[in-house]
């Protein structure tokens, strides 16, 4: 029985244009600036850690080149976050999620099922994401936000660990994300997955899993109220 829906961001319930032509711009232009916040203790951390593992280069010019290639590197997802938090906070930022996702959700969470979210994105940023939709606030829809520091989301252990915080068995958590590569890690660990192939996306699909087009295909594959 499923007692946990465990959602990706970018794909699921969040168009990828939005992320690729609306965040990812804004943060790669404050990023010069942010960078240089000598007195944020996280931006001196993530600086830190990127000086650590490439010590000849400027951290900013890492930043750029990771931002070109959409790495999904802890400390860059750390500073975007910063970058993010003015937009949000003064408007020039507000997400639009699927239509499909507020209302499937609701239902979800007022009979009884737990969500939780696992994303490339910081923590910091997915709470300042869902409270900033154009939907409204609905970061209260969810008990629990996973970023990067649990591990990747393409190493089975990081679901396993995900299982453990959670106090469910992974046959208990339905993992949904657009990623074959994540959706094959979650698998290995024992949960539950399905692919969400939206078609405004272009979603590669992957074969030997469950897919739907939107959260109500989900409800529908999975038996679950919406
Ligand atoms: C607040 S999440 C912003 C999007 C982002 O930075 C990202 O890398 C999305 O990755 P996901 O794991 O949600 O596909
Ligand atoms: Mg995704």
């Amino acid at each position: 029985m499923i007692r946990l829906v465990l959602l990706d961001i970018e794909g699921t319930t969040l168009p990828i244009s939005f992320v690729r032509d609306v965040m990812f711009p804004y943060a790669a232009k404050a990023l010069p600036a942010v960078i240089e916040d000598h007195a944020n203790p996280q931006v001196v951390g993530a600086r830190a850690d990127i000086v650590v593992a490439y010590p000849d280069k400027d951290p900013l010019t890492v930043c750029q080149e990771w931002m070109e290639k959409d790495e999904k590197a802890a400390p860059l997802k750390t500073l975007q976050g910063i970058a993010w938090k003015k937009g949000f906070e003064d408007g020039a930022l507000r997400a639009s999620l699927y239509p499909d996702v507020v209302p499937v959700l609701k239902k979800w969470s007022e009979a009884g099922l737990r969500l939780s979210i696992y994303s490339s994105g910081s923590i910091a940023s997915q709470k300042l994401l869902y409270s900033h939709t154009e939907q409204g606030d609905i970061t209260s829809l969810f008990d629990d936000f996973f970023d990067l520091s649990t591990g990747s989301k393409k190493e089975q252990e990081s679901y396993t660990k995900i299982a453990q915080a959670s106090q469910l068995k992974p046959a208990e958590i339905l993992f949904l994300s657009d990623i074959g590569a994540e959706l094959e890690a979650a698998q290995k660990a024992g949960f539950q997955v399905c692919q969400l192939v939206r078609p405004q996306d272009g979603t590669v699909p992957l074969g030997g899993v469950k897919q739907a087009l939107d959260l109500y295909d989900v409800a529908q594959e999975f038996d679950l109220d919406a």
